[in-house]
């Protein structure tokens, strides 16, 4: 990481996922440490915002299938404000969801600035359904198909937005659960993909220097999008979406360690804490430490 000036910008908001809570995470990762290991680490705390987010009590009742779409519009436009600002500023962004629908407004503000974002995203899932494929209605499981414009509502509807991403540039880290249409969706534009079969064979050093050739591939900034459902539920039990078969703890540290090592990572967001199925705090610790990794921090 090359700035030495973090912004945290705080995102509440639980709307987009499975099963609420997730709109406690931000708070949770604060109250884990988060910015004593900032400071720790010798980087400037630039800014701290908080994203107004609306909440179950404020929105309508949800009758459409698609579920609280003004809701997320919304927090991706406030979002992308604040991550936009953070850029120009040149702090490093860093993201605290919240349910996985607030990269929609990461990837807005950040393609404000960078006209070729490559991607890197950690995560169980695809998140590439589109309302009228996705079989939950969730929103959390369409932040890509809108960041590459797949999907009717879609990065172009924000304010101060960018280009879409740019499939070639986008590559994901951990994929276990994967819903028809997203398999097709990943074929049909050659979205590079590491499974957790990738994983097993070739081990976590070769995955990450991959993932990391095809992102910076002619890309001007690298964003890292961490779902902290890429873990395996055992190291990581506080998220809304759990499947088993994930990565362990030192997978997942050491992959962010290198990612820290190249100075590459220009932002990153970590999402899907839920703080109602989690036990004594285990995953929000958890996710400081290895945001701790990703911002530089070693072991010796
Ligand atoms: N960010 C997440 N945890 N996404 C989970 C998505 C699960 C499922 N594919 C869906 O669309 O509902
Ligand atoms: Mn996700
Ligand atoms: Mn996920």
């Amino acid at each position: 990481m090359e700035q030495r000036q973090v912004a945290i910008i705080k995102v509440p908001f639980g709307l987009g996922g499975a099963r609420g809570g997730a709109e406690l995470g931000p708070d949770e990762l604060i109250t884990a440490g988060l910015k004593r290991e900032i400071a720790r680490l010798g980087l400037v705390l630039s800014e701290e915002v908080r994203v107004e987010c609306p909440s179950v009590s404020d929105a309508p009742i949800e009758r459409n299938r698609v579920k609280y779409l003004d809701e997320v519009r919304q927090v991706s436009e406030r979002v992308c404000t604040e991550v936009s600002r953070a850029v120009a500023d040149g702090s490093f962004p860093l993201v605290l969801g919240g349910d996985h629908s607030v990269a929609i407004g990461t990837l807005a503000g950040l393609t404000s600035h960078y006209s070729n974002l490559g991607v890197i995203w950690f995560d169980a899932h695809a998140d590439l359904n589109t309302e009228e494929r996705s079989l939950s209605g969730n929103m959390h499981g369409m932040s890509l198909a809108a960041a590459l414009g797949h999907s009717a509502f879609n990065l172009s509807h924000i304010p101060g937005v960018g280009p879409f991403i740019n499939p070639s540039n986008l590559v994901y880290v951990g994929l276990r659960d994967l819903d028809e249409y997203e398999k097709e969706q990943i074929r049909a534009h050659g979205i590079k993909s590491f499974t957790m079969h990738d994983i097993d064979r070739m081990g976590i050093q070769c995955v990450v220097e991959q993932a990391l050739a095809v992102a910076g591939k002619g890309s001007d900034g690298i964003h890292l999008s961490f779902d902290m459902d890429c873990l395996d539920p055992r190291e990581a039990p506080g998220v809304g979406t759990p499947v088993p078969g994930g990565l362990n703890y030192r997978e997942a540290h050491f992959a962010l360690e290198l990612l820290a090592s190249t100075n590459r990572i220009t932002s990153m967001e970590l999402v899907e804490v839920n703080p109602l199925f989690d036990h004594n705090r285990h995953t929000a610790r958890l996710g400081v430490e290895l945001i701790a990794s990703l911002l530089g921090k070693r072991i010796l």
